[in-house]
């Protein structure tokens, strides 16, 4: 099929090129002409794992092109894939001007019959809103098409190739069997392709994500309790995930939720709730959790300073809001830096992927070390924010070497607390056993 994506940031890229594969034809189309021209020249402008091989094959093989002319890739596109930011508004609501301007430039190009399909996380009526759009420019029969998108990043090329389902949302019967078709080859291995109306569709994304981090906090919740009782989350993590109808997974505690969907998210769909006339409790205290858990690890590392963070020095290990991709958006390191430097204390950060963009938001505010253990020259301590696979088995030799006194403030709880005792650490994380040094 010939398909045109709209936007290639992070979902339309992993979608053209994923789209691509399967033999389909994808002209992907983007404002940024700097991002453009580096993928005309063959440059991915993102780290995902596992995109780039795919991304060069199918340049070589003239199945994925880019360019910054929409009209060029409404021309032929049977299919238009509109993957395009849906940022929170100044009141918490999806902002839908991306989505509405993009329908609206190519309504005006738009000639013969085509599917042109959302696959941004957007608000319930959507679809009915861009069916509008084109209904006010042409005469020219579409069909709007709800299409979200469920990958997550660091994972996102698996994730696509072998969703666990693919959700599409339309009552017309000539898209539905396009869509179909277009799906099949990612779900030969029985994961379905579950077809519903658009609304519902648009709904499942939101109330996927917000359930999503709705056990994540409660977990969080847990691991906080944990600490006042004595229990150890990670035991209680396991007692109770490996009940099936609980599972094992997003049940980790941490230091709050982040990236770019997770937050926007829940705001999204408890505005959506609001402006329905519905409270939706549980939501509202999940953001409110998820705020004083960004907060938890500086409380931890001031306390241990008795509420003296002037002229310490810190450094943190991960800056990504999760491993295995650059994204930093709404990443909790962010927060954890801010906050320390307000409190007087000066900053060494690494991470293997987001120091570039970090960099670009915040400057030199703090120091980027060119590896992990320089990060740690002359630090008072560490603080882990992170869990990239690098610092899950580090020499903790190196280590003591490095860092002025023994001390880690580990977000993330890559470590096990008797090896810390062992090494005669003071180990601080997240639900479990405080470890004094020399416990
Ligand atoms: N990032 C994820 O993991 C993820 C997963 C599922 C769903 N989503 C949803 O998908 C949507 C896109 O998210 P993202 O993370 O890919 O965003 P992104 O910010 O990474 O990318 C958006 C891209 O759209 C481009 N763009 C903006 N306006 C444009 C226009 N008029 N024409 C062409 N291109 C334009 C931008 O230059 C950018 O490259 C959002 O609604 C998001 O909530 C994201
Ligand atoms: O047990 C867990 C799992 C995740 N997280 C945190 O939750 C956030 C989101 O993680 P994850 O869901 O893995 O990353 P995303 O790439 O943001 O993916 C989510 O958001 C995407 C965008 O909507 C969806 O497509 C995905 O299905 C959904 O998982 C991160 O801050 C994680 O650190 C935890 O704290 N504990």
């Amino acid at each position: 099929m010939k398909i045109a994506v709209i936007g290639t940031g992070y979902v339309g890229l992993v979608t053209g090129t994923c789209l691509a594969e399967t033999g389909n034809t994808v002209i992907c189309v983007d404002i940024n002409e700097a991002k453009v021209l580096k993928m005309q020249n063959g440059e991915i402008p993102i780290y995902e794992p596992g995109l780039d091989v795919l991304f060069l094959r199918n340049i070589e093989q003239k199945r994925l092109t880019f360019t910054t002319d929409l009209a060029l890739a409404v021309k032929d596109a049977q299919i238009i894939f509109m993957a395009l930011p849906t940022p929170p508004g100044g009141d918490g609501a999806a902002d839908l001007s991306y989505i509405l301007g993009a329908a609206k430039d190519i309504s005006k190009l738009v000639t013969e019959y085509k599917v042109i399909v959302n696959k941004s996380t957007v608000p319930v009526g959507t679809a009915d809103k861009v069916q509008a759009v084109f209904a006010a420019h042409t005469d020219v029969e579409i069909d709007v098409v709800s299409n979200p998108e469920f990958l997550r990043e660091g994972v996102a090329v698996e994730d696509f190739m072998k969703p666990d389902r693919v959700v599409i949302g339309t009552r017309s019967e000539r898209a539905k069997k396009l869509m179909g078709e277009l799906y099949g080859p990612y779900v030969r291995q029985g994961n379905p392709i579950l077809f519903m109306d658009e609304k519902s569709s648009e709904l499942t994304k939101y109330a996927a994500n917000s359930f999503l981090a709705t056990k994540i906090t409660f977990m969080n919740e847990v691991a906080n309790l944990c600490e006042l009782v004595g229990a150890d989350v990670d035991a209680v993590r396991r007692g109770i995930g490996s009940d099936e109808r609980i599972g094992k997974r997003f049940l980790f505690p941490g230091i709050g939720y982040g990236g770019s969907c997770f937050p926007k998210d829940v705001q999204a769909l408890a505005k959506s709730a609001e402006e329905n006339k519905y409270d939706f409790a549980i939501l509202r205290a999940v953001m409110v959790i998820n705020e004083k858990q960004k907060t938890v690890l500086v409380e931890k590392v001031s306390k241990y300073y008795k509420g003296d963070l002037k002229g310490k020095h810190f450094a943190i290990w991960g800056l990504a809001f999760k491993p295995e991709t650059d994204d930093i958006r709404e990443a909790p390191a962010l927060y954890i830096i801010d906050d320390l430097i307000k409190l007087g204390a000066t900053v060494t950060v690494f991470d293997p992927e987001g120091m570039a963009n970090v960099k670009n938001i915040i400057g030199d505010k703090v120091v980027y070390a060119e590896n992990q253990y320089d990060a740690l020259t002359g630090a008072d301590a560490l603080l882990i924010a992170t869990e990239w696979s690098v610092f899950r088995n580090p020499d903790f030799d190196k280590i003591e070497e490095k860092l002025i006194s023994k001390v880690i403030f580990d977000g993330r709880n890559l470590y096990d607390l008797d090896k810390m005792v062992d090494l005669g650490y003071y180990y601080n994380s997240i639900g479990r056993k405080l470890v004094e040094h020399g416990a």
